[in-house]
């Protein structure tokens, strides 16, 4: 049996194809085996869903296959699904056989939060995959073309997105963008179509730049949204959702974008976690378990200020990179690097032509700030799969 040390990374997502990309990088020959399993032969960019699923962007544009990104010959690419992790064997059981491990990183993503809300989980929809976004597209289109069969359920054509964070900014932006299309497809009157987005905090993007969110919030008015700002969502049915002090909606599309939590398989792993997701140290290790790293939505970590930074794309890649860093310092016995998020800023899109940002300390809104937008995700596809990726999937326009 060789004595090479054996990493699984499990999940090829932002955090888990960074770390890979950087082991293939930095491992010398016969330093290590790297295995990375994921459910699907590809990656997808979580951060473009929102288009897809409105129907303004194929789904094809957010993904990417794993073979492009990897070099097979250093990295042992396996499509499966983790069905447990078993720490104290050193082991991860898939849907179809066993991995052990010396190192393990954990990066298999966050899953929806409903809070408890009833009928949520099993009403609602989600924007969280490729294949999660092609149901809600399809399902949009389903309902102009039932309603053309039943034109007294106008509740086909009213469109709840539960949650005015990012994502849910990012996709009644994008469909509000569609709606006009879809009319004129399926010979609709626009008035007709309603799209709620409900938030129960007292702001829309509760925590961002007070002056971008009014801009956002108008832009977003004037194209059709309707916003239902400090309203619970108290319960999801099939009929709609029943909010505030018992006020009902009808519709036949609920979007939940309201929250984020780990995934339930760190939680059966018996890890300590807050709503599924473990606080690692400083160098991204689970506490007690020195060789098991947790990168992007499954690892909590706080600020100097002692709150935690929000899940995103951009910390995920960060921690990809110094979880590498680390694991290749841990098998050559050399002094492991404290992780320090550096914060490049956010921005919001709003639909076609129109965002909401801060980058490098400075506001930026409308054509500039969509540009920026463009240029982050172009970036991204850069730092994953260089000139070939962002020619192949980088969109311009
Ligand atoms: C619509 C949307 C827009 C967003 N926009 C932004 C943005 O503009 N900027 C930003 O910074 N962040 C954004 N985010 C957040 C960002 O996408 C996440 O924080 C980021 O994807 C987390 O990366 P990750 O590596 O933890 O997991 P993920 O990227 O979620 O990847 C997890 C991977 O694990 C795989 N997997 C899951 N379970 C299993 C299993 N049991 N077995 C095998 N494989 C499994 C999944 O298929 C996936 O490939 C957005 C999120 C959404 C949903």
């Amino acid at each position: 049996m060789s004595n090479i040390p054996k990493i699984v990374i499990l999940g090829a997502g932002y955090g888990g194809v960074l770390t890979a990309l950087r082991l293939q990088k930095e491992l010398n020959y016969n330093e290590a085996d790297v295995t990375l399993v994921n459910k699907h032969d590809y990656h997808y960019i979580t951060t473009h869903l929102h288009m897809p699923a409105a129907g303004t962007d194929n789904p094809e544009n957010a993904r990417v296959s794993i073979s492009k990104l990897i070099d097979e010959f250093k990295i042992d690419f396996v499509k499966s699904t983790v069905v447990q992790i078993r720490p104290q064997d050193k082991k991860v059981i898939l849907e179809d056989g066993t991995l052990s491990y010396d190192y393990l990183v954990i990066g298999l993503g966050g899953e929806p939060e409903t809070f408890g809300i009833p009928g949520l989980a099993e009403n609602a929809m989600n924007i969280r995959s490729i294949n999660s976004v092609r149901l809600i597209r399809e399902h949009i289109e389903y309902q102009f073309a039932r309603y053309k069969r039943e034109p007294h359920r106008t509740d086909y054509l009213t469109f709840i997105v539960g949650g005015a964070g990012f994502t849910g900014i990012e996709f009644v932006g994008e469909l509000a963008d569609r709606i006009p299309e879809l009319c004129k497809q399926f010979d609709v009157d626009p008035s007709l179509v309603k799209i709620y987005n409900i938030e129960a905090a007292p702001t829309a993007l509760p925590g961002f730049d007070p002056e971008l969110v009014q801009y956002g919030m108008d832009v977003l008015q004037k194209k059709g949204v309707t916003f239902r700002i400090g309203t619970a969502i108290k319960e999801c049915t099939p009929e709609g959702v029943v909010v505030g002090e018992g006020e009902e909606i009808k519709s036949a599309t609920v979007i939940w974008t309201g929250g984020i939590r780990g995934n339930r398989l760190i939680e059966e792993a018996g890890f300590e976690t807050m709503r599924g997701r473990v606080k690692v140290d400083e160098f991204l290790r689970c506490p007690g378990s020195e060789n098991i790293y947790i990168v992007g939505d499954n690892s909590l970590m706080f600020n100097p200020e002692g709150r935690p930074y929000p899940p995103t794309a951009q910390i995920a890649m960060q921690q990809g990179v110094v979880c590498a860093h680390n694991l290749v310092a841990s098998i050559r016995n050399q002094p492991l690097k404290t992780f320090v998020f550096s914060n490049k800023g956010t921005v919001a899109s709003l639909g076609k032509g129109e965002a909401i940002g801060i980058a490098f300390g400075k506001k930026y809104k409308g054509r500039v700030a969509a540009w920026l937008k463009k240029m982050i995700d172009i970036r991204y596809l850069f730092i994953i799969g260089g000139i070939p990726l962002v020619l192949k999937k980088g969109k311009f326009l």
